[in-house]
């Protein structure tokens, strides 16, 4: 087997230009020149200043946006339309709100034609394994944010995806519950391995979290400009592995060349505003 073959996601020279939202005249390359690729069972972060198309480049992922150029391919076959192989989960979970937590949960299986008793059991044990037993019948309304994203986690995690897009899920999330979650989703995760792609404002969360940290550039024509392995220990610990000596050398490493890309994107952002 080449090495490609165990690729589940590969964004190859990918650029992505925008009608500017401003002045329809006017076009906007958010990404460009850029490559990335998510081996089976790797869990890659990619991390950048505010606006450089992280959310951009997980569209492109997810096939919900077609890049202006360049070609996304899954598990070696190139992507048309949908990325049917993916589960997402997005920065505001889009629960239904007339559903229970069950029925939120097992509404991914009824389209897929499950009977309802056996989705409903699939749902239970989802629910139960992210922590929820007992709490089917809740709307989202009696949940705590936590708590929602715990049945947004059991609703993409119940399709079995070979391959997580996840879009900063955690970041309106206290400190506390954040960590609890995101240690919830590397155990789920070690239990079974699936390729896993995770945007991120914080890089000590994608540290934590990742096999690999790819750096990001400010905008515009967004590239990689940065890669790094990732070598500390698993099982982890979100917390506890932020107080190791190869976590801190890391966080210094890539943060230098984090840096001065956040500045760019801060004095872009403040020259958008004025
Ligand atoms: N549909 C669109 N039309 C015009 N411009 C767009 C569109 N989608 C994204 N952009 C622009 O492309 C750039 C990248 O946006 P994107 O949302 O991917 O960034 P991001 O890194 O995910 O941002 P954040 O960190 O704030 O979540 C931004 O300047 C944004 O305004």
């Amino acid at each position: 087997m080449s090495a490609e073959s165990h690729c589940a996601l590969e964004l190859l020279d990918i650029r992505c230009t925008f009608r500017s939202k401003d002045d329809a005249g006017q076009r906007y390359t958010a990404v460009a020149d850029t490559t990335l690729r998510i081996r089976e069972g790797e869990f890659v972060s990619v991390v950048g200043p505010t606006g450089c198309g992280k959310s951009t480049l997980l569209n492109v992922g997810a096939g919900l946006l077609a890049p202006s150029s360049g070609t996304v391919k899954v598990f070696g076959e190139p992507l048309v339309g949908i990325n049917a192989r993916a589960g997402y989960m997005f920065q505001t979970e889009a629960l239904m709100p007339w559903r229970s937590a069950r029925d939120n949960v097992m509404v991914g299986l009824q389209y897929r034609g499950v009977s309802d008793a056996e989705a409903a059991a699939q749902a239970e044990q989802w629910l139960a394994r992210v922590g929820l037993s007992g709490f089917g019948d809740r709307y989202p309304h009696q949940l705590s944010g936590g708590m929602r994203k715990r049945v947004a986690l059991a609703q993409t995690l119940v399709l079995e995806p070979d391959i997580l897009l996840m879009d900063e899920p955690f970041s309106a999330l206290d400190v506390q519950t954040r960590q609890l979650m995101e240690n919830e989703v590397l155990d789920l995760w070690a239990s079974k391995k699936r390729a896993v792609l995770f945007i991120t404002h914080d890089l000590d969360e994608a540290i934590a979290m990742s096999d690999r940290v790819v750096v990001l550039s400010a905008g515009p024509a967004t590239h990689p400009i940065g890669e790094f392995t990732i070598d500390l220990a698993r099982p982890r610990d979100v917390a506890e592995v932020r107080t190791h000596p190869r976590f801190v050398e890391l966080h210094t490493q890539i943060w230098n060349v984090l840096r001065d890309e956040v500045l760019k994107g801060y004095a872009q952002q403040r020259l958008k505003v004025a």
